[in-house]
C-alpha cells in the first residue's frame, strides 16, 4: 500500500573515497547505522560564489509547452515507469553524476544525484524537519477530505514541518526501541508459523506453491502489521474466508490501494481537479481503514482499562502509546500510517528476497546451515538473541537490498539553497537519491555485479554507507525498520529451518511498480529438508 511513499520516490572526478567504508563485522542492520556520525561540511558564501548556475546542470531538455512531462507519460513517453530503474541508470550514463529533469508540468524539478559523498553530506545537513515529497493522494485525503479527523496532528506519512515533528516525536521512541521490538518475536513467530502452515497446505503434489503466491505474502504482512499496530489477529491467513468476512474485506481494501494508488498518482491525476470515480473509491477505501483502526484501538483502550500493569514492560506498543498520550486519536493515526506503508514495502521486499533465496542455492545452504546451528531443535521457540546470531542470513538480506533495492530511491525537497556537485541548486527542488543505481556503482562498492553477502561481514573492499540505504537515513528514517527486519528474519529462520526453496521457471525480470521487485508469478517450490 505504501508504494508511493518514496515518490521517485559520470564522472569528471574520481569518486573513490578510501575512507568511505563504514561496514561492520556482525549485524549489518544495526552496527552500520551506529558508526554514521561525522562532522558536516558547512556551506559558506565562497562555495556559493564559485558554484556553477542551476541552468547548467545537465539533463534531458524540456520541449516548449510540453516540458519534460511527456517523457513520463505511458506509451507516448520515452520513459516507461516500470523501466524506471533502467531510466535512472541511463541518466547517469548519459549526463553524469547530477541530472536535472526539469519542465515537469505542475511539479518541481527532479534532481538525480548519483554521488554517495554528496548524498551523505545532504542527509547529514538536513535540519530537524526533513521534507520527503510523497503521496499526493494521501496528502489531499489527510489535509482536505478528512481534515475533520486528522486535524492538527495528521501523522507522519505525507506530513511535513512542525506537524510531522510533533507527531513523530510522540511515537518514535516506543516504535524504534529495541525492547519494544523484542516483545514481538513470539507474536510474529506465531503469525509466521500460521503462514508456513498455509503454504504447506497450498502446495501441489510437486511442492509447487500457487502462481498467486505473492498475494499470499501480502496476507502474511497484513497479519503481521495487524498484530503490531492494532494488537489483534486479523485472520487474513485463514484459507476459508467468505467474500463478506472482515479479513477478506481487509485483504480487498489492501489490494485496492496496492493496485490503484500508482494509477491515481501517475496515470490519472485528474482527481486533483475534480473527484473522479477512482478517487471516490480511494476515499471510501481510506475511510474503511480509518474505521477499522478506530474500532480496534477503542477495543484496546477498553482492555487496557482493566489490565494489570506493573511495569512498562507489560504493555504492547499500542498500549504504550495509548497510555503515554491519553488520546486514542494519536494511536489510531499511528496505526493507520504503519498500515499504509507497512504492507507493500515488506511484501515486495519478501517477494524479492524469497526469489533470490530460491535461485541462489549455494547461499541458501549457507543460511540453512547457520539457522540449523542457532536452532538445533526446529520446534524451539525463537528468541531475539537467536535472531541476533544469524549474521550470514542478515547479510544475505542486506545484499538483496543493495543489488535490488526494493525502494528504488529516497528523496528530499530542498528547504534552502544548496551547492550539489558544484552547482547552485535552488530551494524547492526535489532531490532524488537513486539507491537502486548508487548501490551498484563501482565507485562506491567493490565488484558491484557480484552477489556477495560476505561483503557486509568483512572489512575488505569498498562499501560506501550512503550508496545503499534501504531504510533511508536521519530524522525521517523508516519508522517500521526494526519490525521489517524482525519479520524478514523470523520468516527466513522458520522457513529455511525446515524447507528448501527452488525455482524452476524462466528467470523473472525485476520491474518498478514503485517498489522494485520480480515481475511475474513467484512460482516457488517448497521441499522439506
Ligand atoms: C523492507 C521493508 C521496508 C523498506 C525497504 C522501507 C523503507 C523506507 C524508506 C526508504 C523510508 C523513507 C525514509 C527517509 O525518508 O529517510 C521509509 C519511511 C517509513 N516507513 Fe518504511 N520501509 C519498510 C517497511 C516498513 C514497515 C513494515 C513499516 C511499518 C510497520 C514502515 C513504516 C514507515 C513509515 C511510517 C515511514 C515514514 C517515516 C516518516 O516520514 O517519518 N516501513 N521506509
Amino acid at each position: 500500500m505504501g508504494r508511493t511513499l518514496y515518490s521517485f520516490t559520470a564522472y569528471a572526478r574520481p569518486l573513490i573515497n578510501p575512507n568511505c567504508r563504514y561496514a561492520t563485522t556482525g549485524c549489518p542492520f544495526s552496527k552500520r547505522q551506529r558508526s554514521q556520525i561525522a562532522p558536516t561540511a558547512a556551506l559558506n558564501d565562497e562555495i556559493f560564489a564559485n558554484a556553477k548556475p542551476y541552468s547548467e546542470v545537465p539533463g534531458p531538455k524540456p520541449i516548449p509547452i510540453l516540458g519534460n512531462t511527456w517523457r513520463m507519460v505511458p506509451i507516448i513517453g520515452q520513459f516507461d515507469i516500470s523501466e524506471f530503474a533502467k531510466v535512472t541508470k541511463m541518466f547517469l550514463e548519459q549526463y553524469g553524476r547530477i541530472v536535472r529533469l526539469g519542465g515537469l508540468i505542475g511539479r518541481p524539478d527532479l534532481l538525480f544525484v548519483y554521488d554517495a559523498d554528496e548524498i551523505e553530506r545532504m542527509y547529514r545537513r538536513e535540519g530537524p524537519t526533513p521534507f520527503r515529497p510523497a503521496m499526493p493522494c494521501l496528502v489531499k485525503y489527510k489535509s482536505e477530505v478528512r481534515k475533520d479527523f486528522f486535524g492538527e496532528l495528521p501523522g507522519v506519512v505525507g506530513v511535513h514541518g512542525e506537524q510531522w515533528r510533533r507527531f513523530r516525536s510522540k511515537v518514535q521512541r516506543p516504535i524504534l526501541q529495541p525492547q519494544t521490538v523484542k516483545k514481538y518475536v513470539a507474536p510474529i513467530e506465531l503469525v509466521t508459523e500460521d503462514f508456513i502452515k498455509y503454504m504447506e497446505d497450498a502446495r501441489d503434489e510437486n511442492g509447487d506453491l500457487p502462481h498467486e503466491f505473492d498475494n499470499d505474502i501480502h496476507r502474511w504482512s497484513l497479519e503481521c502489521i495487524g498484530r503490531v499496530a492494532l494488537d489483534v489477529r486479523l485472520g487474513c491467513l485463514s484459507s476459508k474466508l467468505t467474500k463478506d468476512s472482515e479479513p477478506q474485506r481487509i485483504i480487498d481494501a489492501a489490494k485496492f490501494a496496492l493496485r490503484n494508488v500508482a494509477v491515481l498518482e501517475l496515470k490519472a491525476p485528474y482527481w486533483r481537479y475534480f473527484p473522479t470515480p477512482l478517487w471516490t473509491k480511494y476515499v471510501n477505501n481510506m475511510n474503511f481503514f480509518i474505521e477499522l483502526c478506530s474500532r480496534y484501538i477503542n477495543e484496546a483502550l477498553e482492555r487496557l482499562k482493566t489490565k494489570k500493569v506493573t511495569s512498562e514492560n507489560d504493555l504492547s506498543l499500542l498500549e504504550r502509546v495509548l497510555r503515554s498520550e491519553g488520546d486514542p486519536k494519536i494511536a489510531t493515526i499511528m496505526a493507520l500510517d504503519l498500515i499504509l506503508v507497512g504492507i507493500d514495502t515488506i511484501s515486495m521486499a519478501v517477494c524479492s528476497i524469497l526469489y533470490q533465496v530460491a535461485t541462489r542455492l549455494k547461499e541458501q545452504e549457507k543460511m540453512a546451515e547457520e539457522i540449523r546451528r542457532v536452532l538445533p531443535d526446529p520446534n524451539q521457540p525463537l528468541t531475539y538473541s537467536d535472531l541476533d546470531k544469524l549474521h550470514y542470513t542478515k547479510a544475505f538480506v542486506r545484499e538483496v537490498f543493495r543489488m535490488y533495492s526494493t525502494v528504488i530511491g529516497n528523496g528530499r525537497t530542498l528547504q534552502e539553497d544548496d551547492v550539489i556537485c558544484g552547482y547552485h541548486i535552488p530551494k524547492g527542488v526535489q532531490v532524488v537519491f537513486p539507491t537502486i543505481v548508487t548501490g551498484n556503482m563501482e565507485q562506491f562498492v567493490s565488484d558491484p555485479d557480484e552477489f556477495k553477502p560476505e561483503r557486509w561481514l568483512e572489512s575488505e573492499g569498498r562499501l560506501h554507507s550512503f550508496a545503499s540505504l534501504p531504510y533511508g537515513f536521519g530524522a525521517r528514517i523508516c519508522l517500521g525498520r526494526r519490525f521489517a527486519d524482525l519479520e524478514i528474519q523470523v520468516l527466513l529462520a522458520k522457513l529455511l529451518r525446515r524447507y528448501r526453496l527452488e525455482y524452476h521457471h524462466e528467470p523473472l525480470e525485476y520491474a518498478v511498480t514503485f517498489m522494485y521487485a520480480p515481475d511475474g508469478p513467484l512460482r516457488l517450490r517448497m521441499l522439506p529438508r
